[in-house]
């Protein structure tokens, strides 16, 4: 396998393994924590922390509740699975490459995972998703992948990769399975757990009304602004994936409009005009439902690192 000069991987992996004890130097499982929820990390154990501005080639994240640091140690019980999670991600709206936002996942690989645990916060296209339910991905929708902005454009990052990269198989089944498996061990509902498409965006605005209406009519259940370029990577990489949503927020896609017309037409004929309560989102309550949901994320991941044992 050859890498190319442009990425500096062999100075990263370097640069970790001259900090990393022994034992945790070759993580079997990645995991990815999103928005607000890093708390993840306190469920691994023996905890090594290598921020991301000592290891080349890494940026720096720059959004709210991500922090910047890679952690290795030891999830599960007995001896414990090597694991490396990412406190913190990035994104192309922050000002980073494609390139730039998939290198740790490419990284992560050449340290020797086989399975990538991707986490992220997202807002409900479907209506049958309440807040704080979790979404295993089984698909996603990516206008922008469609459209010229794809992580995989570009020079080969090693000449074992594949050029063209299906997507029919993305979201691993047997992850899933186990997913589903430890949904049931942990006394979780088919309302707190299901599956779903995820859409793609760009960012960093949220969704106008008529974008959550057309995202939801091609089918998509939950939309956030990341996850889909590191899926890409890890699959280009030859690993198994799985991805979960925590529907954070319900993307607002009204059936109707507010007739301002008609409010200014009763207003004027002096009668009282009842206004709706306004509804927009924002990271701030994105990061909240973080918090207060992480922990069920948390024991589910922590579940499928354990049986990867
Ligand atoms: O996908 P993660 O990184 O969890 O973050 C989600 O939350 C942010 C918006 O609140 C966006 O970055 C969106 O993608
Ligand atoms: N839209 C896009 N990304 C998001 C949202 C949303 O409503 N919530 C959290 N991440």
């Amino acid at each position: 396998m050859h890498d190319f000069p442009d990425l500096p991987f062999d100075a990263a992996i370097e640069a970790i393994k001259a900090t990393v004890p022994s034992h945790l130097q070759s993580p079997r499982v990645g995991i990815v924590c999103g928005s607000g929820l890093s708390g993840l990390v306190d469920s691994i154990r023996d905890l090594h922390l290598v921020p991301y501005n000592t290891i080349p080639g890494f940026a720096e994240s720059t959004v709210p509740g991500h922090k910047s640091s890679l952690a290795f140690g030891l999830m599960g019980s007995g001896e414990g699975v090597p694991v490396v999670a990412m406190l913190g991600r990035f994104h192309p709206y922050e000002g980073h490459d494609l390139r730039v936002v998939v290198y740790p996942i490419r990284v992560m690989a050449r340290l020797g995972i086989t399975n990538l645990i991707l986490t992220n916060a997202a807002g409900g296209l479907n209506p049958n998703l309440a807040v704080g339910t979790i979404v295993a991905l089984h698909d996603h929708l990516a206008l922008p992948n469609m459209t010229g902005m794809n992580a995989l454009l570009g020079p080969l990052t090693s000449s074992s990769h594949a050029r063209f990269v299906p997507l029919s198989d993305a979201y691993s089944p047997a992850l899933r399975r186990l997913l589903f498996l430890g949904a049931h061990h942990l006394g979780l509902s088919a309302d707190e757990v299901t599956e779903g498409t995820y859409a793609w965006v760009s960012g960093p605005t949220y969704e106008s009304p008529a974008e959550g209406r057309f995202l939801r009519l091609v089918g998509a259940d939950v939309v956030g602004m990341s996850t889909v370029p590191e899926v890409l990577a890890a699959r280009q990489e030859g690993l198994n994936v799985m991805a979960l949503s925590l529907v954070t927020n319900a993307v607002v896609i009204p059936e109707t409009y507010r007739d301002i017309r008609a409010e200014v037409a009763t207003e004027l004929a002096g009668k009282p005009v009842e206004l709706p309560p306004a509804q927009v989102v924002s990271h701030e309550e994105v990061l909240e439902i973080g918090k207060a949901k992480g922990q069920v994320m948390m024991k589910l991941v922590e579940y499928v690192v354990s049986a990867l044992s």
